[in-house]
């Protein structure tokens, strides 16, 4: 085991590996059956390509727009931003911005006026880029705020707004492919045999996390890394499909709740980023686990009695990261009125860690099987490989279920009704 993969262990075990033996055909099977599919599975060797060409092209472009703007502004949705802003947030200090890159902001993922209205206040007196992206091109939420946005960017940079709007969308076809080559944007191609979930490590994710001022190059290390190691056939060798196993086999011992978990807050984004991978991927045909994240110890101050006591529907997966960057340390006070001297020169990063270990023991005694993710560092580089690491294990994983883990046809029910109720149409 190298120290940059992802470690997986199952804390307290309550089946036996003798279980996961009994995986080791099927595995092999769909693992095939994926590496030569044709339907929706180029991110698998995606990260294998050679993309020279287009990281200088995006670093060149992030140099213009750092120079020229203070804020970078990304349109999109689900897949077509959820990933940016997870590793973004991930890396990025907790307050203010990391100093290789300039502010980037989202919008587009909600249809919230308030939120439009302070964002174009917020942005007057600032120089902007536009970066919109949509797979299909037609995402009502996208669409609307690239309609108020765009015309904002014409007001603003008159004919130099052209310059200042990149369009991230499907290279062949779309709404938002046509006005981006009727105008003459610049534009970022989504290659066509990747879903919107399966689209971080392709410019949807890496233009917006250049320009915040991330190592894209790490970030792309650590996915091939992941890409090349994860192509291991054998069950007992390849942690993606381990994960996807313990997951598979917890589901049919009747667990219907998967519950992701961290100790650094910076890793909320990243939560959601994984719930929309497992849940538009699984949650079909009546089946699947429903992601659902927490945040710790935030969190066992809130959920945390539920968790150890309540309805015994879930199990927990802790994605630990040995080195954080960042640390204070506990100052001796010669008062100890708190009697929290015995902490003094410990550092916060150490009792957290020893709060994770303490947590995962609670949990386990109180009947909640724990899974444990490991990872050396909390960097691009490693976030790049548990990226990989987790569409991997998702894609093996839903196949286990027997459900299509590329499409997510139950999405379109709420589009419709939504629709017909814009529209004035009758219901039925
Ligand atoms: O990139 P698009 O096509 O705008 O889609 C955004 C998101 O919407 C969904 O299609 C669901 O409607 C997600 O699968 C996708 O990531």
């Amino acid at each position: 085991m190298t120290t940059h993969s992802v470690q997986t262990t199952l804390l307290n075990c309550l089946f036996d590996y003798q279980d996961m033996e009994a995986y080791k055909d099927r595995v092999k099977q769909i693992h095939f059956e994926l590496e030569n599919s044709k339907d929706m599975t180029g991110w698998i060797n995606y990260p294998l390509m050679d993309h020279k060409a287009l990281f200088n092209e995006i670093e060149d472009l992030k140099s213009e727009i750092c120079i020229n703007a203070d804020v970078f502004v990304v349109i999109g949705i689900g897949g077509s931003f959820l990933g940016a802003r997870a590793v973004q947030e991930a890396l990025s200090p907790y307050f203010g911005v990391l100093k290789e890159g300039i502010e980037v902001i989202y919008v587009g993922h909600h249809m919230s006026g308030a939120y439009l209205e302070q964002l174009i206040h917020y942005l007057d007196d600032k120089e902007i880029y536009i970066n919109v992206i949509s797979k299909s091109g037609s995402t009502m939420e996208t669409a609307l705020a690239f309609r108020v946005l765009r015309q904002y960017m014409e007001k603003r940079y008159g004919e130099n707004a052209v310059n200042r709007i990149i369009v991230t969308t499907d290279p062949e076809r779309g709404i938002l492919k046509n006005i981006a080559e009727k105008e003459g944007y610049k534009q970022f191609a989504i290659p066509s045999n990747i879903g919107g979930r399966y689209s971080v490590l392709t410019p949807v994710g890496l233009l917006p996390l250049a320009v915040s001022g991330i190592d894209i190059r790490s970030f792309m290390d650590g996915a091939k890394n992941a890409a090349l190691e994860l192509k291991a056939v054998d069950l007992m060798r390849n942690h993606a499909y381990q994960y996807a196993v313990i997951r598979n086999i917890l589901y049919n011992e009747g667990y219907s709740v998967e519950m992701l978990a961290s100790f650094e807050p910076s890793l909320k984004k990243f939560h959601e980023w994984w719930m929309q991978l497992f849940g538009e991927s699984e949650g079909k045909e009546r089946k699947g686990l429903f992601p659902t994240c927490v945040t710790f110890s935030t969190d066992l101050h809130a959920i945390g009695q539920f968790i150890q006591e309540g309805s015994p529907i879930l199990f927990e997966t802790l994605l630990h990261f040995h080195e954080i960057d960042g640390d204070y340390d506990v100052p001796y006070d010669s008062r100890n009125e708190d009697g929290l001297n015995y902490l003094a020169g410990r550092s916060f990063n150490e009792i957290n860690a020893t709060s994770k270990q303490g947590t995962a023991l609670a949990h386990a005694e109180g009947g909640v099987p724990v899974i444990q993710l490991e990872m050396q560092k909390l960097d691009a580089y490693h976030l790049g490989y548990l990226i990989y690491f987790f569409m991997k294990a998702c894609a093996m994983s839903a196949k286990l279920l027997e459900v299509n883990p590329f499409d997510q046809p139950g999405v379109e029910a709420y589009k419709k009704k939504m629709l017909k109720l814009l529209k004035n149409e009758p219901l039925k």
